[in-house]
């Protein structure tokens, strides 16, 4: 059973459907990311020049970071057409077919989770991606022939959570990888005002900034946080004056989002490499199964985060609480835990 992890699962979610309206149109709108901003739109100027399809692009980071969103704005910045699937949907070899050979010269298709693509239809993609060729066998047994079809000149905009998980030839036919990382408060306040707007929210600036920072990085938990705020501000305060840092404050402590922006299943995570584990290195196995969590969930969606912040180390023997871990539980490090005398892993 995997636990709810309410506003803070950076995650998609039902209510998330309405997140649309706050989505930034184009490269000018889209706040933070600087470097793959920078770079995007240098290539996506040169292509337009050309008159030529932009080299295939894949997206990695942790959910909710905005892949999808600029995969969209690629699209729109290039002025082509917009064609969205996803890794585990592709079922048969003949459903890709099928989409590759209706996009039009220059069209952005966009392959999310592309990690959950199967082997056999990852060999498909392979000559389209190169030649824009498909090789497609028609026919079964002794009548089976083999056909080759000319495609569009396209580009392949994928996102995946964790490049990791690709296998290298795959990897390696995106000209422009580009890694998104976590925002800055700064850069989140940002979005969180402009959000406000939007929704028509008066918000001052130290309320958009204590949403901000308990955000873990994420403008998808942003998003949500914005307007789990404006839900309690319309119930708690009446004569609807703009809402500043104690009201958030108040807000997201009943949603029991703590001060560096960590919900219960981030502490219980912490808390059982402190108890159980007297600081680590434990296994990612072995805290999935006293979790009750996936390993992936782990790995994608609560750790990325935690490690940043240098709350947890991952490290070759397995993940170790960092001394901040410690201290934002209210607890002194053991004299007994010294996760420096491992190696740390190299990211995605
Ligand atoms: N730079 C940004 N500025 C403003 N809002 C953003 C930005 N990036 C993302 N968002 C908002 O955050 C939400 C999540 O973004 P998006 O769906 O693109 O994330 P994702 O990386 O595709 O997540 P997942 O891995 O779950 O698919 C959207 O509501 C989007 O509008
Ligand atoms: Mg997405």
């Amino acid at each position: 059973m995997t636990e709810q992890r309410g506003a803070l699962d950076p995650a998609r979610m039902e209510e998330d459907l309405g997140e649309g309206a706050l989505r930034p149109q184009t490269l000018a709108d889209f706040t933070g990311q600087k470097t793959s901003r920078e770079n995007l739109s240098i290539f996506i100027e040169a292509a337009r020049n050309r008159d030529e399809a932009l080299d295939h692009v894949l997206l990695h980071g942790p959910p909710g970071l905005g892949k999808t969103t600029l995969a969209q704005i690629v699209a729109r910045e290039l002025g082509v057409g917009f064609r969205a699937t996803s890794g585990p949907v592709i079922q048969r070899a003949g459903d890709l077919a099928a989409i590759l050979t209706n996009l039009q010269p220059r069209d952005v298709l966009f392959i999310d989770e592309i990690h959950r693509l199967q082997p056999a239809i990852e060999e498909i993609l392979y000559p389209a991606m190169e030649d824009f060729q498909l090789d497609l066998i028609i026919g079964e047994g002794p009548a089976a022939r083999s056909v080759r079809i000319d495609l569009a000149p396209f580009t392949l905009v994928a996102a995946t959570t964790r490049a990791g998980l690709l296998a290298t030839p795959l990897r390696d036919r995106f000209g422009i990888p580009l890694r998104l990382v976590f925002y800055t408060p700064e850069e989140l306040q940002l979005i969180v005002a402009r959000g406000a707007r939007k929704l028509g929210f008066a918000l001052t600036d130290a309320g958009a900034g204590e949403i901000a920072r308990r955000s873990r990085g994420t403008p998808r938990i942003a998003g949500r946080l914005l307007r789990r705020v404006r839900d309690f501000a319309s119930v708690g305060n009446p004569d609807s004056a703009p809402v500043g840092a104690d009201l958030a404050d108040a807000a997201l402590t009943r949603l029991e989002v703590d001060s560096l922006g960590l919900d219960a299943m981030d502490r219980r995570y912490l808390r059982r490499i402190a108890e159980f584990h007297n600081g680590g290195p434990v296994g990612v196995e072995t805290l999935a199964a006293a979790l009750a969590e996936a390993r992936d969930t782990l790995e994608d969606v609560i750790e990325p985060y935690l490690i940043q912040e240098g709350l947890v180390l991952r490290t070759s023997r397995g993940r170790v609480l960092g001394e901040r871990g410690w201290r934002h539980l209210g607890l002194v490090p053991p004299p007994s835990a010294q996760g420096g005398q491992y190696d740390l892993l190299a990211e995605d």
